[in-house]
């Protein structure tokens, strides 16, 4: 998504949860600060999700029932979809993943999941697609420098190193970044959004069901239906969310996803 596109959704949520530009801009500039010239090339990134079919995994409901389909699989079609998608974990969900012996190939963060499980996973060699936001200074600050694989995106506007492709949540960002960097097709699986809150999305300091999540979730949801009206990759459902323009679909159809 254009900045120019970006900035309308920006300040409809940032004036939705009263966030502070400043707080939101001041925190990119500490991660360009911080990250200087460490970061990965965003060619690594393209190399990665160019061409392929992506699976987005959120921390919803619904993603340990796709995640089990996955990997009580017969080992040949758990072979075949690991070579044929790209892995993206959505922050939390990066946990359930590597917990289900699946090393995500890029992590989606705001670095509010398990910080033992977002370490873990840029051990393992996951690109971590890390987000500044005016409500994780501190945690930038203490996890960016024991990073290693890292992108940097800001909600505000770009700068030279740390880049904005649009969407708010983990997830939704996850699935604008799968479609900027030319996915072939993109699909969700834990993606439930609604007001249950999945159990790999960490405690945050608010009880899991708060207004703020709901709120942030029918975001995530807008957001996603607006890409689906404008994007060329094929994009499905593995969640039982309603998402317009992502075709529901059940693990057993993921292989016959045509290209
Ligand atoms: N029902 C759900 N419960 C939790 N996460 C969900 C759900 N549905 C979709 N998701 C996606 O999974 C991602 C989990 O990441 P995470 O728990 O870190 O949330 P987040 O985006 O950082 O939001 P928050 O700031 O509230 O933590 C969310 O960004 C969201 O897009
Ligand atoms: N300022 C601010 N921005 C955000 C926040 C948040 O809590 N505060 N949470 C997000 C979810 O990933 C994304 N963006
Ligand atoms: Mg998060």
């Amino acid at each position: 998504m254009k900045w120019e596109e970006w900035v309308v959704w920006y300040n409809r949520i940032k004036d939705a949860l009263n966030y502070s530009i400043v707080d939101d801009s001041s925190a990119a500039t500490l991660l360009s600060t911080l990250i200087k010239d460490k970061a990965l090339d965003l060619e690594r990134l393209r190399t990665v999700i160019e061409g392929k079919d992506v699976i987005v995994f959120g921390a919803g409901p619904s993603l340990l029932e796709s995640l089990s389909s996955i990997c009580s699989s017969d080992p040949s079609t758990h072979a075949r979809i690991r070579s044929r998608f790209v892995f993206i974990a959505a922050d939390g969900a990066s946990r359930a993943l590597i917990e289900h012996g699946i090393r995500p190939d890029v992590v989606v963060t705001d670095l509010d999941g398990d910080h033992e499980y977002l370490l873990c996973a840029d051990a393992l060699g996951s690109i971590m697609v890390v987000h500044a936001h005016g409500d994780n200074i501190n945690l930038i600050k203490f996890l960016v420098p024991l990073l290693r694989n890292i992108i940097c995106t800001t909600q505000v506007r770009p700068l030279h190193n740390v880049h904005n492709f649009g969407g708010f949540t983990d997830g939704d960002r996850a699935v604008f970044i799968a479609d900027a960097m030319g996915a072939r097709s993109i699909t969700l699986a834990g993606m439930d959004l609604g007001s249950v809150i999945g159990q790999y999305s960490k405690p945050k300091p608010y009880p899991v069901n708060s207004s703020v999540k709901v709120v942030k979730m029918k975001f995530a949801k807008q957001l996603l239906e607006h890409l689906a009206s404008q994007t060329n990759a094929r994009l499905y459902n593995l969640s039982p969310s309603s998402i317009e323009g992502f075709t529901n679909i059940a693990y057993e159809d993921l292989l016959q996803i045509k290209d």
